[in-house]
């Protein structure tokens, strides 16, 4: 696989330690540097994944730190540091908290690892994933947001328990910003190649797509904070098509350029990864109904970066 790779980690909670160990456990890289405020966290959380990795045949070097020198040369840096909510809470609540963490995270990055591809976890996702567009100057095929692979993948075990049938063998889609008004695409899914429409009727995929919808907050729900598995393999995915260049299709929040209509904004589409982190933007032929629901999205993520305009966000 991909050897001689470096992956640093800013934040070694649930995500970013997650992040770490199954990286590790796959063998795809060949260095990972956790970072977070609380040095002993990261530094406890590195340990114990690099004991786990002898038995595993893993060569992979894990190491924590404070100092950001220790990012330098990394080919990718994921940011999962910040505040998850708390039941109750919507993912917009967290906007100014973790925006002003993105942004002294990004400002660290630029200085410290300038060639790095950077992958966004922390929310709001959409919104924090211009912040660190804006914040570093980056060509946008360098700023990724993970959220698409996660909402497909959610779906795609709803499907799964609804059928009682097909696991492993579902293929579904979501679009749009990861909010309440993302844009699950019954019309894209399939349960190994069989249209999901003449599977399920109607009210059932509808139930679905709300579940989806909700996903997030079912498991806040009950945990009293987010889920950290699945977005955690989310994420290894998108690191694994950028480190071996596989020119893979996730949904993935980009800056659109124009693409669907909309410009200077963030929002969730299917993606080319690769090694130049985003290689192409595709533009799926949008139904109607679709379209009407993708513009909501686009609404719900501008009204976050409204907000942050208004407070000058970008000019201190
Ligand atoms: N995009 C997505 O689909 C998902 C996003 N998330 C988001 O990811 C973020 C992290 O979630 P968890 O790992 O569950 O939270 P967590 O609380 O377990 O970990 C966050 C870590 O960030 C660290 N941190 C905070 N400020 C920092 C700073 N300035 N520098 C370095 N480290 C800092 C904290 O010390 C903590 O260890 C949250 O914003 C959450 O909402 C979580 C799951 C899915
Ligand atoms: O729901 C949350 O707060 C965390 C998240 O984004 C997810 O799990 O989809």
């Amino acid at each position: 696989m991909s050897q001689g790779k470096k992956v640093s980690i800013i934040g070694a909670g649930n995500v970013g330690a997650t992040v770490c160990y199954w990286l590790a456990m796959r063998k795809h890289c060949r260095e990972i540097v956790m970072i977070d405020r609380y040095e002993g966290l990261a530094q406890g959380k590195a340990l114990d994944i690099l004991q786990a990795t002898s038995p595993e045949g893993s060569h992979t070097q894990i190491s924590s730190s404070s100092d950001y020198h220790s990012i330098a040369n990394s080919n990718i840096v994921v940011i999962t540091a910040g505040s998850p909510r708390k039941p109750g809470m919507s993912r917009d609540d967290l906007l100014m908290i973790n925006a002003n963490i993105t942004k002294e995270i990004i400002e660290k990055i630029t200085h410290y690892a300038p060639n790095a591809i950077i992958i966004i976890v922390s929310n709001p996702l959409d919104a924090m994933t211009y912040v660190a567009l804006k914040v570093g100057h980056y060509a946008r095929n360098r700023v990724i947001g993970m959220a698409g692979i996660l909402d497909s993948s959610r779906m795609e075990t709803f499907i799964s328990q609804k059928l009682g049938f097909g696991y492993g063998q579902v293929t579904a889609s979501v679009m749009g910003g990861h909010g309440d008004d993302m844009v699950p695409l019954p019309r894209y899914s399939s349960v190994n190649g069989v249209a999901l429409t003449d599977l399920l009727t109607d009210v059932e995929i509808e139930e679905i797509i709300e579940k989806t919808r909700h996903g997030g907050a079912e498991i806040v729900s009950y945990m009293g904070t987010s889920g950290y598995y699945a977005p955690a393999n989310s994420t290894v995915k998108m690191i694994e098509a950028i480190l071996s260049d596989s020119r893979s299709i996730f949904p993935c929040a980009v800056l659109l350029e124009g693409e669907y209509g909309y410009h200077d904004t963030v929002n969730g589409v299917p993606v080319v990864l690769g090694a130049n982190g985003v290689e192409q933007i595709v533009e799926l032929p949008l139904n109607e109904h679709e379209k009407k629901q993708f513009s909501k999205s686009v609404e719900s993520v501008n009204k976050l970066l409204e907000t942050l305009h208004k407070s000058e966000f970008f000019v201190q």
